[in-house]
């Protein structure tokens, strides 16, 4: 009886969080929008000295509204869809990455077990209301052979596609919330290649016994058109440092960044073209909460770029990262001069 009931309830609660969502995603994009994105866009965010436009030759950039002064914070951003590295799991925060320490200041706030053993840690009551509803659904499945898929074949993508169907099972994101982002152009072998991820994913789901009203959206299609918006968009999370303390070090000794703690996608970095000698970057300091700051002086109306890539490679290996990654030939001043 009482499951009956429960199963009657879900899709209701599932429509509910859904058209909560959408109004907020409505004020959201009315603040942050003059007009639609998705053909000549120009979007302006609050309180940022930036606009979305056409650019001549890549597509949407982002551009300049003010002059920027080197070193200057253009904005942040809060990412729309994270996941840990596998093996880190339990040692960052699900939603922003941050390393947990357990008997320190960023501890664990609260944590969820999944049925498959994978624990789901929140580092902050914010942290854990963004992204507990999606952890509840994602904790109800045994993620254990898509996860084995993933590390021996070394993909980090797919596990972010599962969790953005998680978060749209969920309510906390609609199906299309990705569809304004550029995908990649797919070669015929990663196609196979996401037939057989998409079976898995599906299959696990399944198994779960999800309300399969709840996963009309998940087909192959869906899939593949999330996965290649991801390929050309994720960032790999680097922290520069894991505390205050890390910070101290690494600008005395002048340390490397650590080693990735998970991937990222964000909207408005998503929309940042690449030079190989960008005017900005794109900086996270101990979260997925990221920093896009000034790396020179910027005047007004200019285009901000970022570099996608190590730019200390030589010109021949950058222009075959970016072909083969992101499916364009590099033509910035540097390369001109095949510096
Ligand atoms: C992350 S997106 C950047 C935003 C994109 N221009 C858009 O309209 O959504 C990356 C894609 O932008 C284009 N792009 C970025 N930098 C470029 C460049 N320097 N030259 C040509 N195309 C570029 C490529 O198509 C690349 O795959």
């Amino acid at each position: 009886m009482l499951r009956q009931v429960s199963s009657q309830i879900d899709p209701l609660l599932f429509e509910i969080r859904r058209t909560f969502r959408n109004l907020q995603q409505t004020c959201t994009e009315a603040l942050f929008c003059t007009s639609s994105m998705s053909a000549e866009a120009v979007g302006a965010r609050a309180g940022s000295p930036i606009k979305v436009s056409l650019t001549d030759s890549a597509g949407r950039g982002v551009f300049t509204t003010r002059n920027i002064g080197s070193g200057e914070l253009i904005h942040t951003a809060k990412p729309l869809l994270t996941h840990p590295s596998l093996a880190l799991s339990d040692q960052v925060c699900c939603y922003c990455l941050k390393k947990l320490d357990k008997d320190g200041s960023s501890g664990i706030f609260s944590s969820l077990k999944g049925e498959d053993g994978t624990s789901y840690c929140f580092c902050s009551e914010e942290c854990r209301d963004v992204s507990k509803a999606c952890c509840e659904v994602e904790s109800k499945a045994d993620w254990s052979l898509y996860h084995d898929h993933c590390r021996a074949k070394g993909l980090k993508y797919p596990l972010m596609v599962k969790r953005f169907a998680c978060m749209v099972i969920s309510g906390a994101a609609s199906a299309d919330d990705l569809g304004i982002l550029q995908p990649a152009r797919l070669l015929p072998g990663a196609v196979s290649q996401m037939e057989e991820e998409f079976e898995l994913l599906k299959r696990t789901l399944l198994k779960a016994q999800i309300d399969e009203r709840l996963t009309g959206f998940l087909t192959k299609q869906w899939y593949m058109g999330v996965l290649a918006r991801i390929r050309i968009n994720a960032f790999r999370i680097e922290l520069v440092a894991a505390s205050y303390k890390d910070l101290l070090v690494s600008a005395t000794a002048s340390v490397a960044a650590q080693a990735a703690v998970g991937n990222a996608l964000y909207m408005l970095p998503s929309f940042y073209n690449h030079d190989c000698d960008p005017n900005t970057h794109i900086v996270w300091i101990d979260s997925a909460f990221a920093k896009l700051k000034a790396l020179r002086h910027i005047e007004e109306g200019e285009e901000l770029r970022i570099c996608y890539l190590d730019a200390s490679l030589d010109c021949a290996a950058r222009q075959k990262l970016l072909s083969e990654g992101f499916g364009f030939h590099c033509r910035c001043f540097r390369c001109l001069s095949h510096d």
